[in-house]
């Protein structure tokens, strides 16, 4: 809810062409899906419908299971009129962000990248090391002798 806060001044007139975030992750939204908590993404922005729910004229139950899903097609298919696509702005929080998701998943494989890395080199290094060591000890061992 706390992020309903940090939406409010964004509301209204600006909810039309939104300036830019806040932005939410698809794995965010997908978490308000109760009637405690329903946001829909619509057009790859973000609505916070939980007040509207009971209010719907096309009933709460279509809404709650769309809730924390991408509702667009189900949104489209319905023909809402010029009002109801007004009406979305007064719901409007934020927007999806793809590029916050592909930062993320970039990250991961970068980070599995330099775990590759030392797998590939440190294990054959320390193997050849301990080799090394065994053969110098196998050398002095037939110098002894
Ligand atoms: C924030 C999102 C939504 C808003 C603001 C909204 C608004 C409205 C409004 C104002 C109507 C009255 C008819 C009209 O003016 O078009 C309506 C009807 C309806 N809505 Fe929505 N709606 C939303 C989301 C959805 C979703 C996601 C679905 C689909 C599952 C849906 C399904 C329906 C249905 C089935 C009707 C009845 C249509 C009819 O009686 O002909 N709505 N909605």
């Amino acid at each position: 809810m706390e992020q309903l806060g940090e939406a409010g001044p964004g509301r209204g007139s600006e909810a039309q062409q939104p300036p830019g975030g806040p932005f939410f992750t698809r794995g965010e939204v997908a978490k308000r899906n109760s009637c405690k908590e329903a946001w829909l993404v619509i057009r790859e922005r973000v609505y916070d419908v939980t007040r509207f729910v009971e209010e719907h004229p096309g009933g709460e139950e279509v809404l709650l299971e769309q809730a924390g899903a991408d509702a667009t097609e189900s949104f489209e298919d319905v023909g809402h009129s010029t009002d109801a696509q007004e009406m979305l702005k007064q719901y409007f929080i934020g927007e999806v962000h793809p590029v916050r998701l592909g930062g993320r998943e970039q990250s991961e494989h970068s980070q599995g990248g330099s775990s590759s890395f030392w797998t590939t080199w440190l294990i054959p290094l320390f193997g050849a090391l301990v080799i090394g060591l065994m053969y110098r000890c196998y050398m002095m061992d037939g110098k002894s002798s």
